[in-house]
């Protein structure tokens, strides 16, 4: 007897500018955690900004809804970020989703954070308030410091300034140039977006039902 699969109650909508790889985290954990059975959440679809992004091929080969909204297409910030949220509507029409920013490189207007009032999640390579904007593993290894990081945080009208959600430090070692570092940081936001993730989904749950 064929079983209905669970209805999507909550859409995970993921933005991207290039590989994708938390992306791919993010997807990997949505199914070994079932998160579709478990809290009516799923990867609903990948939107980039950029039509060479490469995480694009990988979640077309996944069988997950894939689109590009390219910013180069665009007169303005403001009318970028309509047809950006023209894209992720389409994949959330009751707004009951998340919109999760992953390595997605795009500042986003006022007026499209706040229609989508605190569902906007990002990552950050830092270990915030240090170092927002980017570069931040260079500027992180000139200034000297001992630890680097990542930042999982709600997305507000300021850059990086939303309510902190998750963190992973590392150890900046002798010798780092920015690519190790990036390298040693990426595999910490492999683990902190997806759990950041589930805690909320397994909160709405909670809260909702
Ligand atoms: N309103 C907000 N928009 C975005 C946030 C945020 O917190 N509030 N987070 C960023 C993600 N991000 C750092 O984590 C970030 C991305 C991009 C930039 C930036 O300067 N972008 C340039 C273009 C750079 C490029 O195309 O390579 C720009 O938009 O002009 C800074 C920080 C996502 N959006
Ligand atoms: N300011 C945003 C930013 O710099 N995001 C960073 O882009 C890298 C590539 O992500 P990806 O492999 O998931 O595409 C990641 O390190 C992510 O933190």
């Amino acid at each position: 007897m064929h079983v209905r699969d669970p209805a999507v109650l909550r859409p995970l909508v993921i933005l991207i500018s290039g590989t994708g790889s938390n992306m791919q985290a993010i997807v990997r954990a949505a199914a070994r955690g079932r998160w579709r059975e478990r809290y009516g959440a799923a990867v609903a679809a990948v939107i980039s900004n950029r039509p060479d992004a490469k995480g694009l091929a990988w979640a077309a080969q996944e069988g997950i809804a894939t689109a590009v909204v390219d910013h180069t297409a665009y007169p303005s910030r403001e009318a970028f970020d309509a047809a950006l949220a023209a894209a992720i509507d389409q994949h959330d029409p009751q707004g009951r989703g998340l919109v999760v920013l992953a390595g997605f490189m795009r500042i986003l207007t006022a007026g499209f954070v706040q229609r989508y009032e605190g569902r906007i999640l990002n990552i950050h390579p830092s270990l915030l308030p240090a170092f927002p904007g980017l570069h931040t593993h260079r500027r992180a290894i000139e200034a000297g410091c001992r630890f680097a990081g990542a930042t999982v945080h709600r997305v507000t009208a300021e850059l990086d300034h939303g309510e902190y959600l998750e963190q992973a430090v590392v150890p900046i070692l002798p010798g780092d140039t920015p690519e190790t570092l990036a390298a040693r940081v990426l595999t910490q936001e492999h683990l902190i977006y997806p759990r950041a993730i589930e805690r909320l989904l397994a909160a709405a749950c909670a809260a909702e039902g």
